[in-house]
């Protein structure tokens, strides 16, 4: 439940991110008008048939025009081209915002298009599943979850403040943070972590070769939330990882460090270190449950930790 924040809300690609906001756009009423375009003719037929936005447009350009909020949600790879399309029909006074997983090269991609009097606001919601499309999204995705705006030198404060009140519209919890932070905050937490799920999958993928199917038949738990995170858009993480490339070689070359530590202590055998590097894990878990954090954590988790 919200009033309105924008009169009207421009969506630039109509897939999971883009889907979702419109859906907890509708349901608070936090925009008089939703207008949306993608690229391909399929994805805009499809978002038509589900009545995803007021307006399906046939160029961005028609999109933008007259809005007071204009949000980039494609590829990280793209947001370059798609603010160099757009910039000429952009109403002055509007906002721009973007929701890419990376934000240094967006913000270095989009700026330079943007002309004066034209506020940017770059955005990353931490909130996402593994399905893309037009049909994957959900009104409830952003509820609960981070928002980070990632103002640069010079945004007009006013605009960051009411981006901050839509995202609160929809459910999020707003942080500021600087880019460069950014950026490597989340090859920890969310970059590395994929490529390692994607290398897990591809090395479990030759294996099956060799043992025919057991690794899918037997697999256990663990091993499931690899596939689902693997199962993620190629294309989105493609240019993840391209696009943040010195922030998860550094994340992933002391990631190796580790993988190599623990190497020699299995081929070793020793166990102490085995036990201590588990122990510290585990109690990093546990922090994180207890400071309120894992907002996914089942209640037995947390059972756990009072007991
Ligand atoms: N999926 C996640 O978990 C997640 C979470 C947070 C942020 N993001 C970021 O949000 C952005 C969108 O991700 P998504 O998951 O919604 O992707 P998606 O694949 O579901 O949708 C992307 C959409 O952009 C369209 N598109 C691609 N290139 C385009 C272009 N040049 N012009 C117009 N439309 C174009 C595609 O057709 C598609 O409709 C990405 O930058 C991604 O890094 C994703
Ligand atoms: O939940 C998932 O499936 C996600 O991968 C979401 C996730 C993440 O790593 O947490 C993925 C990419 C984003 O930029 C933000 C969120």
């Amino acid at each position: 439940m919200s009033g309105e924040v924008y009169g009207k809300v421009a969506l630039i690609g109509l897939g999971l991110i883009a889907s979702s906001m419109f859906w907890a756009t509708r349901r608070a009423g936090l925009a008089g008008h939703v207008s949306g375009y993608a690229r391909s003719e399929a994805t805009r037929e499809t978002a038509r048939r589900i009545g995803l936005c007021h307006e399906v447009c046939e160029s961005a350009a028609e999109a933008v025009a007259d809005a007071d909020l204009v949000v980039l949600a494609v590829p990280v790879g793209a947001m370059a081209s798609v603010a160099a399309e757009i910039a000429p029909h952009l109403k002055p006074g509007a906002t721009v915002t973007d929701v890419g997983s990376v934000k240094r090269r967006v913000i270095d991609d989009v700026a330079p298009h943007l002309p004066e009097g034209v506020h940017f606001v770059p955005g990353h919601p931490l909130a996402g599943t593994e399905h893309s499309g037009p049909e994957s999204g959900f009104a409830t995705l952003f509820e609960n979850r981070w928002c980070l705006l990632v103002p640069v030198e010079g945004t007009d404060a006013d605009a960051t403040a009411r981006l901050r009140v839509y995202w609160e519209g929809m459910g999020a919890k707003v942080d500021e943070m600087d880019a460069d932070h950014h950026d490597l905050v989340l090859a920890v937490t969310s970059h590395t972590p994929h490529l390692i799920a994607y290398t897990m999958v591809g090395v479990a993928d030759d294996l099956r070769r060799v043992t025919d199917s057991e690794v899918i038949k037997y697999s256990a738990a663990g091993f499931r939330d690899f596939t689902r995170i693997a199962a993620s858009d190629p294309t989105m993480w493609r240019d993840v990882f391209l696009t943040n490339k010195d922030a998860t070689l550094e994340i992933l070359g002391r990631f190796t460090e580790e993988l190599f530590a623990l190497q020699r202590a299995i081929r070793t055998g020793d166990g102490e270190q085995l036990f201590d590097y588990f122990t510290r894990t585990r109690a990093i878990r546990r922090g994180i449950i207890e400071a309120g954090q894992d907002t996914d954590a089942p209640d037995f988790g947390r059972a756990k930790v009072e007991r």
